[in-house]
């Protein structure tokens, strides 16, 4: 159809509460029971075909009761990751060859799926696989997820309509074209969100995509397909390809056709991709996009004017919500000694009386952490908050995992804020607390800012203008994301476009223009309607 069209203008998905006896409640316990009593087989899925990997299998199981097994996955293999880049090579003619507003109404009828029949699938799905409360299930796959796909789709339009001035006699266009080869989609465990956004956002702009999904997502990444294909996605447009990623990567990092990698999850797994891709530069047709949003050491810093429950709320949702597995999560905080001697004993006391349970029970706060690699990461430091003579525990400390990975959430005081728990990214319920004296607010700035290698999220908890403004200055470089009495976790897309530089990646803005932009190769095109006949210029004579 040739037409300038206008689809549905995007707007924030409602949050819904599930209150107890509300029908989103009664709706979502139900789904849950019957998730809980099927036995998934998490398969790949390669030009629209789904088969089990070849590779060693892997069970996926509820973090909060590692007894109960939701599905078998596997990993997959080099063959089928060179079926995989075959079948996204060859789904690129025809997908980049249709309009745009098909493409684009696929994923506005995703999104539709997925705030209707799809919301309480997925919102199950991260619950049980993921261990999120359904609080947090509901912001991440439900909200977040739609939001994405219907604000890429108002966004892309915008990059579209992008057009360069033509003088008279003369038109020019810019064609934004896919990039030439495949885009190779890696997706953390804790977001569903962000898991079905990065393979879709380079879809969107006409790319075909490897998607390789974190095994502990599996299960909502597996349903988020179904839900895509549900949607009219074409096969070979998005090949899922469960387990490790090692081989994965053996095959699509040395093909020639990789264009793009769409990564988040850790700056280790980002930085081993980057070099690979490094190493092999001379060996790709086209220099291949790189987008990685990765780690964060993210802080909250009180000001001797802050509001004090203000700054222990901002400090209890930001540091344990979902765990503190966020990479926005506050890990570690600096407050100043006036306000500590209000806050300490009442923050020690909400943190002591926060629920830690399985997120099947609604009453719950928190869930258990994803796996056993994160439970013994996060016992062993609480087990070095303990030993360390410049740190002392005064919440939590403890975790158990004969039935779920449950670790309590910790806050640990530290007088040296250059020991190694205010610049290590533990990923968990571990916040980190340094009491500076009141005067020294300049000097605490310079120590946030140069403290840790990250640069992803942070927040100033003041109410002197002041304050604000010199932590806003000394922290510039210091988060992508920079709250004002707010906690630094829960950015909303098309409000608070998300991402973070230094060693948080390459600050590309999920769900936003700067992202899209990532996942185009412009072509200029000139058009000269009466072109000259001559090659003198008047100036000869
Ligand atoms: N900045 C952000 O927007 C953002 C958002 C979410 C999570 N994160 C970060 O993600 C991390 C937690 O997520 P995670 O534990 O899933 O991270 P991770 O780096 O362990 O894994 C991320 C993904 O990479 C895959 N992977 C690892 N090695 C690979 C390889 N060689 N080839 C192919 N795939 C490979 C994993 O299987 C997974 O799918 C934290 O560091 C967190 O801060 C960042
Ligand atoms: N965008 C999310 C964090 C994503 C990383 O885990 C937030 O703002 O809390």
């Amino acid at each position: 159809m040739d037409a300038m069209t206008s689809p549905p203008a995007p707007r924030n998905e409602p949050v819904r509460a599930y209150a107890p006896g509300s029908p989103e409640r009664e709706s979502l316990t139900r789904t849950l029971d019957e998730l809980a009593g099927r036995q998934f087989q998490l398969t790949a899925t390669i030009d629209g075909r789904q088969r089990m990997p070849g590779g060693d299998r892997i069970d996926v199981v509820q973090p909060h009761n590692h007894a109960h097994v939701l599905g078998q996955t596997a990993n997959a293999t080099h063959e089928d990751a060179k079926a995989a880049v075959e079948a996204a090579l060859r789904a690129g003619e025809s997908w980049r060859g249709l309009p745009f507003d098909e493409r684009a109404a696929v994923l506005l009828r995703a999104a539709d799926l997925l705030s209707g029949p799809w919301r309480d699938t997925l919102n199950a799905a991260t619950m049980l696989g993921q261990s999120k409360t359904v609080a947090q299930a509901e912001i991440d796959s439900a909200c977040e997820l739609a939001d994405f796909w219907r604000f890429n789709v108002h966004y892309a339009r915008q990059i579209l309509s992008g057009q360069p001035e033509s003088a008279p006699g003369v038109w020019n266009r810019m064609e934004y074209r896919p990039l030439e080869g495949f885009v190779y989609a890696i997706t953390p465990f804790n977001f569903t969100a962000i898991a079905g956004n990065l393979p879709t956002a380079p879809a969107l702009m006409g790319n075909t995509v490897l998607w390789k999904p974190s095994p502990a997502q599996g299960l909502a990444a597996h349903l988020t397909m179904r839900l895509l294909e549900e949607a009219g996605l074409p096969p070979g447009v998005i090949n899922l390809l469960p387990g490790d990623g090692l081989a994965v990567s053996d095959v699509a990092l040395a093909d020639p056709a990789l264009a793009g990698i769409h990564f988040t999850g850790s700056t280790r797994t980002f930085q081993h991709l980057w070099s690979a891709v490094g190493a092999n530069i001379g060996g790709y047709r086209t220099y291949p996009r790189l987008v990685g949003e990765t780690g964060g050491k993210d802080f909250v810093v009180a000001h001797s004017s802050a509001d004090v429950d203000v700054l222990r709320t901002a400090l209890v949702r930001g540091a344990f919500e979902f765990q503190g597995q966020k990479c926005s999560a506050a890990s570690r905080a600096f407050v100043s000694r006036s306000v500590w001697a209000r806050l300490r004993d009442d923050l020690v006391s909400e943190v002591e009386s926060l629920t830690v349970g399985d997120v099947t029970d609604l009453r719950n706060f928190m869930g258990a952490v994803i796996d056993r690699r994160a439970f013994d990461r996060l016992a062993a430091a609480q087990r070095m908050a303990h030993e360390s003579p410049s740190l002392e525990v005064i919440a939590g400390g403890t975790a158990d995992d004969s039935r779920g990975y449950f670790v309590r959430p910790t806050v640990v005081e530290g007088t040296d804020p250059t020991h190694e728990i205010f610049s290590t990214e533990y990923f968990g319920p571990l916040l980190a607390v340094h009491v500076y004296d009141d005067g020294d607010y300049e000097r605490v700035l310079r120590e946030i800012d140069r403290g840790a290698a990250y640069g992803l999220t942070g927040a100033v908890i003041a109410r002197d203008r002041a304050a604000i403004e010199r932590a806003s200055e000394e922290l510039r470089f210091a988060a992508g994301n920079f709250y004002v009495n707010d906690k630094p976790t829960g950015a909303v897309v098309g409000q608070q476009p998300f991402g973070g530089a230094r060693a948080s990646g390459t600050n590309d803005k999920a769900g936003s223009v700067y992202n899209l932009l990532r996942w185009v190769s412009p072509r200029t095109i000139k058009e000269t309607f009466v072109p000259p006949v001559r090659s003198a210029y008047p100036h000869q004579g």
